[in-house]
């Protein structure tokens, strides 16, 4: 499928994952996934538990090795440089270097809990990137405010909600100002109350023109929010397409069984 931009010129595929393959021991959890996430989508991946969702995740992050097929994110292959038509495995300082354009949002937050929000958000502009203090800090209180926490810059991840504590970690994954943000099924851990306020700020920045890969089971957020819903099973692909097609007309049996439990 091309994905046309506004002015006619193809989009840039951000995502590109060809008969991809990872295995732990003898379990095989990937089993040849083929995706394509173009620049700006929202593709939200849905599947019940254990088909390889966060795999899939986790290796487009260089947080897993693929064994087998390509995965290329924003146009390098993961895991490897090529030069002069050899492929030579990256090293972690190189790894670290390609992470810096990938945002990622765990579902328990993962943030630092020595440190107040706005630290937080500071850490990696000025120890990653070096970037000067205040220049990074007056960004960070920007990026608080664009989450709805301006006020809360000084508390510490053990004095705020679980909802508060997931929108400085998407605030923090911003400040390195990457070119794709993955979520590992960011609202899992929160009560259900607190849903709403995290799935406001990723809906504005999917409207801001975000390239978004979405782990989750917020069927509201992917019917509405998602240009792509893919449905996992076993390792597998097994549906992918708009979110209108897929809930209404599910292709397979096994992805309508899924939705029928899900929605049920
Ligand atoms: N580090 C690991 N070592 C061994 N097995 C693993 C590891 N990580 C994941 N697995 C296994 O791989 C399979 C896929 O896991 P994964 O977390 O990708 O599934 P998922 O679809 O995201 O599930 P859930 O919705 O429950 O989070 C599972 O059987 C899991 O137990």
């Amino acid at each position: 499928m091309t994905v046309h931009a506004q002015h006619g010129q193809p989009r840039k595929v951000m995502v590109e994952a060809q008969e991809v393959c990872k295995h732990y021991g003898p379990l095989e959890v990937l089993k040849g996934i083929n995706l394509k996430v173009h620049q700006g989508e929202v593709v939200c991946i849905i599947g019940p538990s254990g088909s390889g969702k966060s795999t899939l995740l986790r290796c487009m992050n260089h947080l897993e090795h693929v064994n087998a097929g390509r995965l290329y994110v924003d146009g390098e292959l993961v895991g490897y440089r090529q030069e002069a038509h050899k492929l030579y495995e990256l090293k972690p300082s190189e790894v670290c270097l390609r992470r810096r354009d990938i945002g990622m949002v765990f579902q328990h937050f993962e943030l630092f809990p020595h440190m107040t929000a706005l630290e937080n958000l500071c850490l990696a502009p000025t120890v990653v990137l070096k970037r000067a203090r205040a220049e990074v800090e007056r960004e960070a209180l920007e990026m608080l405010q664009r989450v709805g926490l301006s006020d809360r810059a000084g508390y510490y991840p053990s004095q705020l909600s679980g909802g508060q504590q997931q929108r400085v970690a998407i605030a923090r994954a911003l400040t390195m100002n990457p070119k794709i943000m993955l979520f590992d099924e960011p609202t899992s851990a929160l009560d259900p109350e607190l849903v709403g306020e995290v799935l406001k700020v990723m809906r504005d920045l999917a409207a801001s023109g975000m390239t978004m890969v979405v782990v989750t089971h917020e069927m509201g957020f992917a019917r509405e929010v998602a240009d792509r819903v893919v449905i996992m099973d076993g390792g597998r692909i097994i549906e992918d397409g708009p979110p209108a097609d897929i809930f209404s007309n599910p292709r397979s049996e096994r992805a309508r069984t899924f939705l029928e439990r899900l929605l049920a």
